[in-house]
């Protein structure tokens, strides 16, 4: 590890990282859930999936209209307070089993860096097979909260993030994003990210400042 790492590691800020500014109490769920709720996760996935790459005749979507609205009737009774849901707290699902995040799967989460597989699906798609530009910050942008999180930094919020689209990024094809911290200036983190294919073609790289938040700080 870097002395430049070492030194980030934020651990003179522990009142501070206790604190992460206003935000609620987050915690990793247990049990990801439960036994079905990354069974559940990925259906909805591959629903939404479906949602934008089918053209079923009136009477398949009448029928699948009503099925989408009792799943709603049997979900809506359910909801909770940010941080208590297990969607985006199940550390062993994909994408932390949240519907926004794109479902990739953590392969290293230390203080010298994130990575993460996988694939950006049909549902991600921009047009004509590749990803849609607006997803690639998402995914930089949700590294970097890993990132700053794993260097042992205070929950952050991104000041600026650069995106260089260096090639197209197709969709249905196994990726790997990797990251880390640069540099730690007060309540500076500044970070950076490379998108590769499975040759290691670079297909997009990403900095970006996360900045500390103050006490209260929304
Ligand atoms: C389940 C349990 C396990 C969890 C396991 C971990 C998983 C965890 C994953 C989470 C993943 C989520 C990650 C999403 C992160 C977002 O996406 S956050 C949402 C997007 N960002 C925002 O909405 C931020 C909106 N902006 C703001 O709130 C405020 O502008 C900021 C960024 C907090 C800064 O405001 P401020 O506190 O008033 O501070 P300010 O003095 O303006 O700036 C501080 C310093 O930064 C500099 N700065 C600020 N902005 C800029 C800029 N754009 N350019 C250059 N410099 C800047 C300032 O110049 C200043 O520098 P110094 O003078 O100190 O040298």
């Amino acid at each position: 590890m870097s002395e430049r790492v070492e030194r980030g590691r934020g651990r003179g800020d522990v009142d501070d990282y206790e604190q992460h500014g206003g935000f609620p109490v987050y915690r990793a769920t247990e049990d990801d859930g439960g036994p079905d709720f990354g069974r559940l996760v990925e259906a909805l996935r591959t629903i939404q999936d479906l949602g934008v790459s089918t053209a079923p005749p009136p009477d398949v979507v009448r029928r699948a209209a009503e099925q989408a609205e009792a799943l709603v009737a049997l979900l809506e009774p359910h909801r909770v307070p940010e941080g208590q849901q297990p969607g985006g707290r199940s550390m062993g699902l994909p994408g932390r089993g949240s519907l926004l995040m794109m479902p990739w799967t953590v392969e290293k989460f230390d203080a010298t860096g994130v990575r993460s597989t996988g694939v950006f699906r049909r549902f991600h798609m921009g047009g004509n097979g590749a990803a849609h530009g607006g997803t690639l910050p998402l995914l930089f942008d949700d590294l970097f909260g890993m990132i700053t999180h794993a260097y042992g930094r205070p929950i952050s919020r991104t000041g600026y993030l650069h995106v260089n689209y260096r090639k197209i990024t197709p969709i249905d094809t196994r990726l790997t994003v990797e990251g880390q911290v640069d540099r730690v200036d007060g309540r500076k983190t500044f970070v950076s990210a490379r998108l590769v294919d499975a040759e290691g073609t670079l297909l997009a790289d990403c900095e970006a400042l996360m900045v500390v938040l103050l006490p209260g700080q929304p």
